[in-house]
């Protein structure tokens, strides 16, 4: 048995193997010490093998599913081993087979998958000039996709798609597996390292192709994308390693290209809170706001909406009509379509599951009795969808269950079938007639029981004579100690208890034998039966998929009527010239939260920024509402783009290539960066990469520093973002030398947030007005926090000394002149050189040579 556990084991050496035996999964040594400690389960030792005590534990095979979710959730992956022979059919062990190996990033078990999030599986090719290969894909989902990236940008991808696995080449530099590792530092995902072989450009195409069924992937525009190719090539390879099985029902591929998306860095998803709180938490969030969808599916596809807003406004306005149509009553009636339609799809199962698990023969009974209900849901919603919007009246097409595939589930299915196919009771009666043959027999022996115990009290006498089965030791008839004398002969002896024996007799035993082979034979007919079904569904799988993608989407639009209907938003509408023009903004979460604690009502504000005004310098109070006003910005724009009403009573916007935030932020110990190193960072990285088309949010930028540094600096970035990068800037200061800047910046406008003292108390209006704030608040607000009296006393005198002093010393400098223009130094000959060299293109000897050459250079630069 060792030797054939050291063979299975060796095939999956990084992954914990358990292995079954009878009622147990088993661990050996090195996986057995893990997983004693990571599931505190108690190790023993058996036997000896080379000499060696076996270290072992192991799990009951009923609660596998809570080990299985526990060490998934550390990020650990487990090959489930199987007895496959019959018990007995050959010497030695019984035979045993991986039959599927659960990972974070391939887990298809109810048990295991989160409702409302995918579990993504991506895998990472390290590519040729500095361009890397994506394929991701979710093994319950149809959807594959592939990506190219510049190697640069990576992060910004991984941190995306939001992997629970990533899988990259086990030749990959050290300096680009680091990189990998640190982009965790997020969101955890499990890193799985696969041979080289496996990240191959043409296997990756042709397995492509073969997913698709197509010759080429021409139809997908992603016939040219070689790296992307390779790293499909590993994904799939893994993917189909994992279930044993190809993954049949992925039959979508799609391309997503840098340039198609609104950029929405890391910082700007964590800064604007979409789907996790600063504090990590899943509410309150815009998402958790806006996901009031009735299923999983509908929540699911809501997310990646919201993280992957497209710059092409066709997807958005196609929503917005969709949305406009299922508010609109129809003629004669008062109620929005909504509404019923939210009714009906309550309680839908997770049909894109399902199909998925179809696909992967993992499918349980029950399951296939929620698809038949969903299935006769969608034909139900199909016609209730109003005609009015093109993606409405698509949605109703593809909600037609495929043809049937409603019978046959009907037919098949029992309509309350047992939860796992080894129990029995799953298939419905009257659709095999072998099977129903079998469990007459079965059933009736109730009868033919009750019958004999008639028939044996009256032949023997004994009134108290009982007929009776176990499982121990099946059909036996009980006579208690005192009637023993009336036994008759033709009775054997099968037990004896302390009060009576059990007895058989030939007319019962041949019963026995009937019965009970007729109930194994019923249940191995059930389970050949269970996949007959299973294989006359797989043609409905692709359908099945489209369907589960249609009530994903009418959910989705469903939730986002619900939304603008329960919070009073309004559609936006989408302009060609650059603009962002918004009436009466509001930011959704924090709106909900004042509505929740009943702390006042939500001060709406407007917005007006276009060609001649891109940027507003904002001042005033701490507390005062400047953060909460320039994410609500953020917040509309994004909506907006989604395809969702968004809070505002108008909003106008042009077009928008991405959302740059950068606010406020803790240290980065992990990643040994300060607080300013940090700030700077994440300032460098938005002035390379924003547009005139890009909104960005600055917050305080410098105080991480000295005032004169965080001051110089901040004008330096503004002049920057005001002049060269032309963006659209939300720059909110505490320096008030910044708000001179509109004075000789004409595309910015002062702007502050308003509040007025009451006696030595502020009181904080919330409202934006043109112009500089008049005074900073700071003492007002320490006091409001609770600062002792004398911190505050102290605090006002040395403040009304520092402002005399300024007074009389306030130097003219203009902090936002531009710098004597630097001469661009001459790059050396060396440099030169090194900037000719493609290191790609080089083979060890010539790579040789040009170091050679380059220190020549340089000695004869030097002299
Ligand atoms: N428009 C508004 N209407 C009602 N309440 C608001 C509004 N804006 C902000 N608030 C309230 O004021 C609080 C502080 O707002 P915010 O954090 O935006 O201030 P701030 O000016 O950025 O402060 P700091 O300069 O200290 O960062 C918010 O948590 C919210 O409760």
């Amino acid at each position: 048995m060792m030797a054939q556990y050291l063979a299975l084991k060796a095939d999956h050496p990084d992954t914990l193997l358990f292995y079954r035996m009878g009622d147990f999964y088993e661990l050996f040594y090195a996986d057995a010490e893990k997983a004693a400690r990571l599931l505190d389960i108690t190790l023993t030792q058996r036997g000896q093998s080379a000499g060696q005590p076996v270290v072992m534990c192991g799990v009951p095979f009923h609660s596998v599913d809570t080990y299985l979710a526990r060490l998934i959730k550390l990020g650990e992956s487990v090959a489930i081993c199987e007895q496959v022979g019959e018990v007995g059919a050959a010497k030695g062990p019984v035979e045993r087979k991986v039959v599927r190996v659960v990972t974070p990033g391939t887990l298809t078990d109810v048990e295991l998958l989160q409702d409302k999030s995918d579990s993504l599986l991506l895998a990472v090719h390290a590519g040729s000039r500095n361009f890397c290969g994506l394929a991701w894909l979710s093994v319950t989902g149809a959807e594959l996709r592939l990506a190219e990236c510049p190697a640069d940008a990576l992060e910004g991808w991984i941190a995306r798609i939001g992997p629970s696995e990533l899988l990259y080449s086990a030749e990959v530099t050290p300096g680009f597996e680091q990189r990998l590792k640190a982009s965790r530092n997020g969101a955890p995902f499990t890193l799985s390292v696969r041979p080289a072989w496996q990240f191959d450009g043409g296997l990756g195409e042709r397995k492509l192709c073969e997913q698709m069924g197509s010759n080429s992937l021409a139809a997908w525009g992603a016939e040219t994308l070689a790296n992307a190719h390779a790293a499909a090539a590993a994904l799939l390879g893994y993917a189909e390693h994992t279930q044993g099985r190809a993954l049949s029902h992925v039959q979508r591929l799609s391309v997503e290209r840098d340039g198609e998306l609104i950029e929405l860095p890391p910082t700007t998803r964590r800064n604007l809170e979409l789907v996790q709180t600063l504090r990590g938490e899943d509410a309150p969030t815009l998402f958790s706001l806006l996901d009031t969808c009735m299923t999983g599916m509908g929540s699911r596809l809501l997310k990646r909406w919201l993280l992957a807003p497209r710059r092409d406004r066709s997807e958005a306005q196609a929503r917005l009509e969709a949305i406009a149509a299922l508010q609109a009553a129809a003629l004669g009636s008062s109620a929005a379509p909504w509404r019923a339609l939210r009714d009906r799809l309550k309680n839908t199962s997770d049909v894109e599951r399902i199909a998925a698990r179809i696909a992967l023969r993992q499918v349980r009974p029950r399951e296939l009795v929620a698809l038949r209900m969903a299935l006769a849901k969608a034909d139900e919603l199909a016609p209730a969808l109003p005609d009015t919007a093109p993606l409405l009246t698509r949605m109703a097409e593809q909600l037609a269950p495929p043809p049937g595939c409603v019978e046959l589930l009907v037919a098949a299915v029992h309509p309350e079938p047992s939860a796992l196919v080894r129990d029995g009771g799953v298939i419905a009666t009257g659709h095999d007639a072998e099977l129903d043959e079998l469990r007459a027999i079965s059933e009736n022996s109730d009868a033919f029981l009750v019958q004999l115990e008639a028939s044996e009290r009256e032949r023997t006498g004994i009134s108290n004579l009982r007929v009776q089965f176990n499982r121990v030791h099946g059909f036996y008839i009980e006579i208690t100690q005192s009637a023993l004398s009336k036994v008759p002969d033709n009775y054997r002896r099968r037990q004896t208890l302390k009060n009576a024996e059990r007895f058989i007799t030939p007319e019962l035993k041949a019963f026995e034998d009937k019965a009970l082979s007729a109930q194994d034979r019923a249940l191995a007919r059930e389970k050949w039966l269970y996949e007959q079904l299973l294989d006359a569904l797989q043609p409905s799988v692709a359908a099945l998929t489209r369907l589960a993608g249609a009530l994903a989407t009418l959910d989705a639009l469903c939730a986002l009527a619900e939304r603008s209907h329960t919070l009073h938003w309004r559609a936006p509408s989408f302009v060609a010239h650059p603009c962002i023009d918004i009436e009466k903004g509001r930011h959704p979460v924090v709106e909900a939260r004042l509505a929740e604690k009943s702390s006042g009502a939500f001060i709406a504000n407007d917005t007006h920024m276009g060609p001649q005004q891109r940027m507003q310098v904002i001042t005033g109070p701490n507390m005062g509402g400047k953060s909460t006003y320039m994410r609500q910005v953020a917040i509309i724009v994004l909506l907006a783009s989604i395809g969702s009403h968004v809070p505002a009573d108008a909003c106008r916007l042009g077009p928008i290539d991405a959302i740059h935030t950068r606010i406020g932020a803790a240290d980065d110990l992990a990643n040994a960066q300060s607080t300013f190193m940090l700030e700077m960072t994440e300032a460098a990285q938005i002035l390379h990469g924003a547009t005139a088309h890009s909104l960005v949010l600055m917050d305080e930028i410098g105080r991480g520093t000295s005032t004169f540094d965080g001051l110089a600096l901040a004008a330096g970035i503004a002049a920057q973002l005001h002049d060269r990068t032309r963006a659209f800037t939300l720059f909110a200061t505490h320096y008030f030398e910044l708000t001179e800047f509109p004075a000789t910046h004409h595309g910015a406008v002062n702007m502050h947030v308003s509040a007025t003292e009451s006696g030595r108390d502020i009181v904080f209006l919330h409202e934006m007005q043109p112009g500089p704030a008049s005074k900073s608040y700071g003492i007002q607000v320490a006091r409001l926090a609770g600062m002792p009296a004398a911190v505050v006393n102290h605090a006002r005198q040395a403040l009304e000394s520092l402002e005399a002093q300024q007074q009389q010393a306030r130097a003219q400098v203009d902090l936002f002149a531009p710098p004597p223009a630097v001469e661009a130094p001459r790059s050396s000959a060396v440099e030169s050189a090194l900037t000719a060299l493609d290191p790609d293109t080089l083979s060890p000897r010539e790579a040789l040579e040009a170091i050679y050459t380059l220190k020549k250079l340089q000695a004869r630069e030097h002299g």
